[in-house]
């Protein structure tokens, strides 16, 4: 028995990862009732509150059971085809499981290369914070179709990681074959020692960790300790779990200590908030006036358009720009939604007016809180928040 209590329980943002294994017969095609248990444990972590993002395998073997075929294909390309065939049985699956709980699911199909790009990173945020604002549950796959065995991810632990980076969870939750990490390989080993807390990164878990140990799975334990150590870098939480232990996640929701628990270091800052800090030269400035400082600094709230006087230098939507108060002193830096050249048309008009002067209106925020870290403290001070 473990004496702590499971990060879940405090966790406002998760993002759960379920393996292939959980979800097929033995890698016959998907199981219905998996697909239907799964959705029946979100919608109880919803009514807790908790915002979810499903990370789900499962395309690749649903493809190779509509195409009749036996053994896992080793050609990308086959590889490809059955992930193209397979995703529209899984979404079906989800969505019709999600409808029965009265809830809406939406397809994220993503590739290391979205995120890797400054823009298509910022869509990708909007797009999962408007969908989790309206209640919609995100179900993420990794783009099988358009990626190639250098650029791809390769396996759901480190997209559900990256995931977890991209939002800012405070937990991920990866779900598998086992009860969760061992000090050796279970299937090997049956004296291996289970192990219920360690912190994310922490050399000695690597050499405990084994490849896959099912022909369904791809990665096996080592892959989910490196996620797990990935996902620390924005400050979230892993747990790997049984997705066989029963109502696993609505009971780690109440705090039940189930599974590995592989916690952030504490010192960890959140590693976009770090490279925003980091950026030395800024394309362009906006000046606020003394509302918007106080709503930035004391309010924790959003930058709009409202609050902006002017606007200095050039710059696109996704840049990192600097925010200063009307002395020019720089008090936060963040991605900004809007250009210079639409920022300049939209500033000291309320929210409400953009529609009509820019044609539409994507987001309402000039900069969301989410993409902001304050550089000041209130002496106006050059050091960066923690
Ligand atoms: N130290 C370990 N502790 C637990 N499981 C391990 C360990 N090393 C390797 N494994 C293997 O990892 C497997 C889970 O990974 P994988 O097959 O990729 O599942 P999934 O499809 O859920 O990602 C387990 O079935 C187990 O055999
Ligand atoms: N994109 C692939 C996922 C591959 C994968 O990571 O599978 P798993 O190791 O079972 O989580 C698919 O949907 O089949």
């Amino acid at each position: 028995m473990s004496d702590f209590v499971s990060s879940v329980a405090t966790a406002k943002r998760i993002v759960v990862k379920v393996g292939s294994s959980l979800l097929t017969n033995d890698g016959q095609g998907l199981d219905p009732q998996a697909i239907g248990e799964w959705s029946s444990q979100i919608a109880a972590l919803r009514r807790q509150n908790k915002q979810i993002i499903l990370v789900s395998s499962g395309a690749i073997a649903e493809g190779m059971a509509r195409l009749k075929w036996k053994t896992r294909p080793k050609a990308m390309s086959e590889l490809q085809a059955a992930a193209a065939v397979g995703q529209m049985g899984l979404i079906q699956a989800y969505e019709s499981a999600f409808a029965s709980h009265n809830m809406r699911a939406a397809q994220i199909l993503l590739t290391h290369e979205d995120l890797a790009d400054r823009l298509r990173y910022l869509n990708a945020r909007t797009t999962i914070f408007k969908l989790l604002e309206l209640g919609v549950i995100p179900i993420v796959n990794e783009n099988d179709t358009v990626v190639t065995d250098e650029i791809r991810l390769g396996d759901n632990d480190t997209l559900g990681a990256v995931v977890s980076n991209l939002i800012e969870a405070d937990a991920l939750i990866i779900l598998t074959d086992q009860r969760g990490l061992y000090d050796s390989d279970p299937r090997n080993n049956p004296d291996a020692r289970f192990i219920h807390l360690a912190t994310a990164g922490d050399p000695a878990l690597q050499k405990m960790a084994g490849g896959a140990g099912s022909h369904i799975g791809t990665g096996g334990m080592l892959t989910k300790v490196l996620a797990a150590q990935r996902a620390a870098s924005s400050g979230a939480t892993t747990i790997i779990a049984s997705g066989r232990e029963e109502r696993v996640l609505e009971r780690l929701g109440l705090g039940e200590a189930i599974g590995t628990e592989l916690r952030a270091a504490p010192s960890l800052r959140s590693a976009r908030k770090q490279w925003m800090a980091d950026h030395l030269r800024l394309p362009g400035k906006l000046v606020l006036d003394e509302g918007a400082c106080k709503a930035l600094i004391d309010q924790g709230k959003s930058l709009l358009a409202v609050g902006v006087t002017d606007v200095i230098g050039e710059f696109e939507r996704g840049d990192v720009v600097a925010c200063t108060d009307s002395q020019h002193r720089e008090i936060a830096r963040g991605l900004t939604n809007y250009s210079a050249a639409d920022t300049r048309r939209i500033m000291r008009h309320p929210t409400n007016e953009i529609e009509s002067i820019l044609g539409n209106c994507r987001d309402e925020e000039l900069i969301h809180r989410n993409n902001m870290v304050l550089v000041q403290t209130s002496k106006h001070t050059a050091s960066a928040e923690s």
